[in-house]
């Protein structure tokens, strides 16, 4: 039997983590032959509630499942962990942008970058989910300060997800038909759904679709607001396809993504515009237990105004954040 994949999560017993705790202990993560073990992490008060959870996990009786450890210090849950999901955080109510939790949720980045710093393998994979995650990533990278910041991330790919699907239907095709799609930069609503490469069944997308004006009056503020949508409809923030998507990410990453463009939320090494140390959504493949940046795209008119956009508001929540950097 091989050694389990420690693999630590925040927030356990909050809503995204009743659905992704779950999928990681059934093997989604790390593949079939990998067994894990959980660190869970949540506050003093939300104890009683993981263990609860952690007892239904028992009551799933999941063969990978070796070990979980429960607890509210974050150096325990970060100790010598392969993967860390960020999710714990506080999420936003109707009527709040994803932005005006910065000061609400900023401080538990920094604290728990320092937590990884110490304890965590340096070539552990993170994934922040809590918002506005490309902010909290961007701390919890500052904090920590010898752990490689390549190996945190931020999830764009629950927007990567929610295109897909409004593409395939548009277009009469299957999700997976769907190749070279990217959302470039902030999980907010400037973020950039770009299908200027994106090809279905190895056509163009856009001339399959054939109408721009969808595109530009539909697609892109339907992503971009779909987040709204559902707090609108649920009374409560996505957690089940949030959940998916951290998947999907972590998934990816590990056992990669045949080739294809799938977007993720990483620290701007300066091209494209995006000045570095911003954690922003961009194209990447991933292969071999790690990903690289799509390079050497040639970036339109529009591209550019809407990269320029979604950039602009990541340097701002930069800005607000400085002291924590
Ligand atoms: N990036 C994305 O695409 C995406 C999608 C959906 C939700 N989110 C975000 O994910 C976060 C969690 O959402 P949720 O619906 O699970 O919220 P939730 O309120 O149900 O759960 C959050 C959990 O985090 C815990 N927590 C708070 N502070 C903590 C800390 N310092 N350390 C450890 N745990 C802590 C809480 O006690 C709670 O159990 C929110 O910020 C939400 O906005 C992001
Ligand atoms: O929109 C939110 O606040 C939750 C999450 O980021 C989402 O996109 O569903």
């Amino acid at each position: 039997m091989k050694q389990p994949k420690r693999i630590a999560v925040t927030g356990a017993a909050g809503q995204i983590c009743y659905s992704l705790l779950f999928r990681i202990a059934n093997g989604d993560v790390y593949g079939k032959d990998t067994p894990v073990a959980l660190q869970l992490l949540d506050l003093p008060q939300a104890q009683k509630a993981v263990k609860g959870v952690v007892m239904e996990l028992e009551d799933c009786a999941f063969p990978l499942l070796q070990d979980v450890v429960i607890t509210d210090d974050p150096k325990a849950a970060f100790r010598d962990i392969d993967a860390g999901f960020f999710v714990g955080s506080r999420p936003r109510t109707q009527g709040m942008e994803r932005r005006d939790l910065l000061n609400a949720n900023a401080e538990i980045f920094r604290t728990q970058g320092q937590a990884l710093n110490e304890g965590a393998k340096r070539d552990a994979k993170v994934i922040v989910v809590g918002n506005p995650a490309n902010t909290n990533a961007m701390i919890l990278a500052a904090n920590a300060k010898d752990f490689p910041t390549e190996n945190i991330t931020a999830m764009l790919r629950l927007d990567h997800n929610r295109a897909l699907t409004q593409f395939a239907q548009k277009a009469g095709v299957s999700v997976d038909a769907i190749k070279k799609f990217v959302v470039w930069g902030n999980h907010s609503p400037t973020m950039f759904a770009d299908w200027t490469n994106a090809t279905a069944d190895g056509r163009k997308l856009s001339e399959v679709i054939g109408d721009e004006t969808w595109y530009k009056e539909t697609l892109i503020p339907t992503v971009a607001k779909r987040g709204t949508a559902i707090i609108e409809a649920r009374g409560a923030s996505s957690a089940a396809s949030a959940a998916n998507a951290a998947i999907d990410h972590m998934r990816d990453w590990i056992q990669g993504s045949d080739g294809d463009w799938v977007s993720m939320g990483v620290s701007s090494d300066g091209s494209y515009g995006i000045p570095e140390g911003l954690m922003a959504g961009v194209p990447v493949i991933c292969e071999g237990g790690s990903y690289k940046r799509v390079t050497g795209l040639e970036i339109g008119d529009f591209q550019r105004q809407m990269i320029d956009r979604t950039v602009a508001e990541l340097s701002e929540e930069r800005e607000a954040v400085s002291a924590l950097l």
